[in-house]
């Protein structure tokens, strides 16, 4: 028997189309592929330097979904490929940036070419050639809280009017020029305007994602065994790699600056709903985060030590974390978002979105994966100096 036909929010029945998707072969493209693949018809031109994150859908050739995924190993700084794709597509999705914050104030002139000047090509192609365009941007061009310019103590700060990030009506506040953390942010506010710009003055059919730290299995490298030893990756990824190794949890300048973690299976929902109900999306800037999953970066620290602790069978480190300087992890020229609350009222009126997964549940999944990915590498690329010795 045929299965039912699948309708979107208003009824309407869906029709399979083809997606470029820039960027793919990371994190967020990477569960994106899988879902699109395991759970819809679509057709996924696939676009990254990179496909080590999903080569489990690209091959074998057997797999139910072979014909309709492609992949092209592609630079988008430098490929004249890239228009011919997104011709070729119905939708282009476009994920590929440099999006670590150790990278923002070390490699300042390729974070802001990767994240502007990269992009521009894409929006323009799609412009032209009359096409769809979701572009991720980020919760962190909204930047530092107007609350966290007020007095410690101040009633005001306890206020959501002062700290709660609104799509269409917080202001985006940014540190000064030499913290070069901000380019990143500033780089990815220019090329929201210049997509809004492309709506208002050229009818460009666009959705701009702003991802709330989303998390979850694959997310960046472990140090020395996917990725560079001396990289240092999102935070993650970094307490996963201390986790792994038995080493304290660094907290920088003491961990207190708070974030909202979301699962990336709960975020990727919401993408996709912006994918199938272009009615509702087109125009839109989404906030895709969990207000309900907020912590300090020490309360993070301490929930992942407990919850290794359960999943590996170890038992936690006698000195679970030590506080560094951000000077002394990033370098010259960081500095930080203090909240990061996402106002929903956008997403749930349009596409009916909301996350499910609680903080806990999230890190005991991802945290499982993680052990069960790495421990054994670890500890073989531990024991190696002192076998060869
Ligand atoms: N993960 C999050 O919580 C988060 C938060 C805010 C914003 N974002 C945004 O979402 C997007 C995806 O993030 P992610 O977490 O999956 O990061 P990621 O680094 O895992 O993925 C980015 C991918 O883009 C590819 N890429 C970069 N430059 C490229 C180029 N010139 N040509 C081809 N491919 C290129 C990279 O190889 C990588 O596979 C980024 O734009 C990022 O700024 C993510
Ligand atoms: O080992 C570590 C790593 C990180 N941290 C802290 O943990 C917090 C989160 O750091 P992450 O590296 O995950 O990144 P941030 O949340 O600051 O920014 C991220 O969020 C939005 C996205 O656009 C980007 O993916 C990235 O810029 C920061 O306060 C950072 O200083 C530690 O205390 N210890």
């Amino acid at each position: 028997m045929a299965s039912p036909a699948r309708v979107d929010l208003d009824g309407n029945p869906i029709k399979p189309i083809t997606i470029c998707m820039i960027g793919a072969g990371g994190f967020i493209g990477s569960h994106l592929c899988e879902k699109l693949m395991a759970e819809t018809p679509h057709k996924v031109l696939a676009v990254d330097v990179y496909n080590d994150k999903i080569k489990h859908l690209l091959e074998p050739a057997s797999l139910p979904w072979a014909d309709r995924i492609q992949f092209y190993r592609i630079n988008i700084k430098h490929d004249s490929r890239l228009e011919g794709l997104i011709k070729m597509a119905d939708l282009t999705i476009n994920l590929a940036a440099i999006c670590t914050p150790a990278d923002y104030n070390t490699r300042p002139l390729d974070t802001i070419y990767s994240n502007f000047i990269d992009a521009l090509p894409v929006v323009k192609y799609c412009s032209e050639n009359n096409k769809r365009l979701i572009h991720f941007s980020t919760c962190e061009v909204y930047g530092k809280t107007i609350g966290s310019f007020l007095p410690k103590e101040h009633p005001l700060r306890n206020d959501p009017n002062f700290y709660v990030l609104k799509e269409d009506a917080s202001p985006c506040i940014f540190g000064p020029i030499e913290k070069q953390r901000w380019s990143y942010a500033c780089a990815k506010q220019l090329i929201e305007r210049l997509i809004y710009a492309e709506g208002a003055e050229n009818g460009l059919e666009f959705t701009i994602v702003r991802p709330f730290n989303w998390i979850g299995p694959r997310m960046d490298f472990i140090p020395g065994i996917d990725g560079p030893s001396e990289g240092v990756p999102r935070v993650l990824a970094c307490f996963s790699n201390n986790l792994l190794r038995c080493e304290p949890l660094k907290l920088v300048d003491g961990g207190q600056s708070q974030r909202t973690f979301v699962y990336i299976k709960d975020a990727i929902e919401a993408v996709l709903l912006m994918i199938e109900n272009p009615a509702r999306a087109n125009g839109q800037i989404f906030n895709v985060g969990n207000p309900n999953n907020e912590v300090t970066v020490r309360q993070l620290a301490e929930m992942m030590t407990e919850i290794y602790s359960k999943v590996s069978g170890e038992p936690p480190l006698e000195v679970p974390s030590i506080d560094v300087s951000s000077k002394e992890f990033y370098g010259e020229g960081y500095d930080d978002s203090d909240k990061r609350i996402p106002d929903m009222t956008i997403i749930n009126k349009q596409l009916g979105w909301n996350p499910k997964t609680s903080l806990w549940d999230l890190l005991d999944s991802t945290l499982t994966y993680q052990h069960r990915t790495y421990a054994e590498a670890i500890k073989q690329a531990i024991a190696k100096p002192v076998a060869s010795s």
